[in-house]
């Protein structure tokens, strides 16, 4: 239990930013069945939780693996080919894949990058299914002076055989939805309503979308109605909490558990990835929180 301890206040040291050097060789010294052990608290089960590792840009993949085994996190975000192995050591998920998108802006909705995107996505869809993995990012990217319909047509011919692709590898591609108000101006898949349209005009259980409840919370609220009505288009959720991104708790304007109540009734099976930024010290501290306010 000592040992436990010390091990706790390591990491939360490296998060905090105090610790880096000294410590990272120590939690690299764990033995495996130290790292393997039993939760200290229970989960009732009922939500897979992942994080987002760029929210966590001081600790470095490994080190953050090692903090999800020991507070209860599954899988791991927005991670790729080259740190599935890190993943793979550590027994954990990749639960939202990526790597083939060029980046948030420059994406389907533009036929100017579909040559791009056919090739790097022709090339990943295999390789998460060879990997045992299930979804991979996908975005709309920016409007660029495009109406809704122009965005759809575009996405649908972009992403038509991919989605083909995707069916054969047992792999879904998820579209992020984006606030378009404050983080990512000009994102053109801003809405439920637009980003269930485009899912219905793909008609494929292959294509689905990544609901970020921060993003939609901005820009257009109604949490657990549009979870409800719309969640068999959806593969993947994303917290955070609103406004400013950071911890989930009732510094913010939603009540998260209600949220995962609703996520759960819906019968979801899939994972609910934090991907807030801790401005608390502890970020650590923080994450479990996290957890703990999602674990309904
Ligand atoms: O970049 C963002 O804002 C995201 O939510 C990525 O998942």
């Amino acid at each position: 239990m000592a040992f436990n301890q010390n091990r706790r206040s390591a990491i939360r040291n490296i998060v905090a930013g105090t610790a880096a050097i000294t410590a990272s060789g120590m939690l690299t010294s764990f033995k495996k069945e130290e790292i393997k052990e039993k939760l200290s608290y229970k989960l009732k089960g009922n939500i897979n939780h992942s994080v987002s590792p760029w929210c966590y840009s001081e600790l470095t993949l490994d080190q953050l693996c090692e903090v999800c085994k020991e507070i209860g996190i599954t899988g791991v975000d927005l991670c790729g080919p080259k740190d599935w192995p890190i993943l793979q050591k550590h027994g954990l998920y990749s639960s939202m894949c990526n790597g083939a998108e060029i980046n948030l802006t420059d994406a389907f909705g533009d036929k100017q990058f579909h040559a791009t995107l056919q090739k790097n996505y022709t090339e990943m869809i295999p390789l998460v299914e060879k990997n045992g993995y299930k979804n991979l990012i996908c975005f709309s990217g920016s409007r660029r002076g495009k109406d809704n319909e122009t965005g759809w047509n575009n996405c649908v011919e972009g992403l038509k055989p991919l989605v083909a692709l995707a069916e054969k590898h047992n792999v879904v591609l998820c579209m992020e939805l984006l606030n378009s108000k404050v983080d990512h101006k000009d994102y053109q898949c801003n809405s439920v309503e637009w980003g269930v349209e485009l899912a219905k005009r793909i008609g494929s259980e292959n294509f689905k979308l990544l609901f970020d409840i921060y993003h939609m919370q901005i820009m257009e609220g109604d949490i657990v109605r549009n979870v409800t009505d719309y969640h068999q288009y959806i593969a993947h959720y994303h917290t955070g909490g609103i406004p400013g991104r950071h911890e989930i708790d009732d510094t913010q304007e939603l009540h998260y558990p209600a949220v995962m109540r609703a996520i759960v009734a819906t019968g979801y099976k899939g994972y609910v990835g934090q991907e807030f930024v801790p401005k608390n010290t502890d970020k650590i501290a923080s994450l479990k929180a996290a957890i703990q306010i999602c674990d309904v």
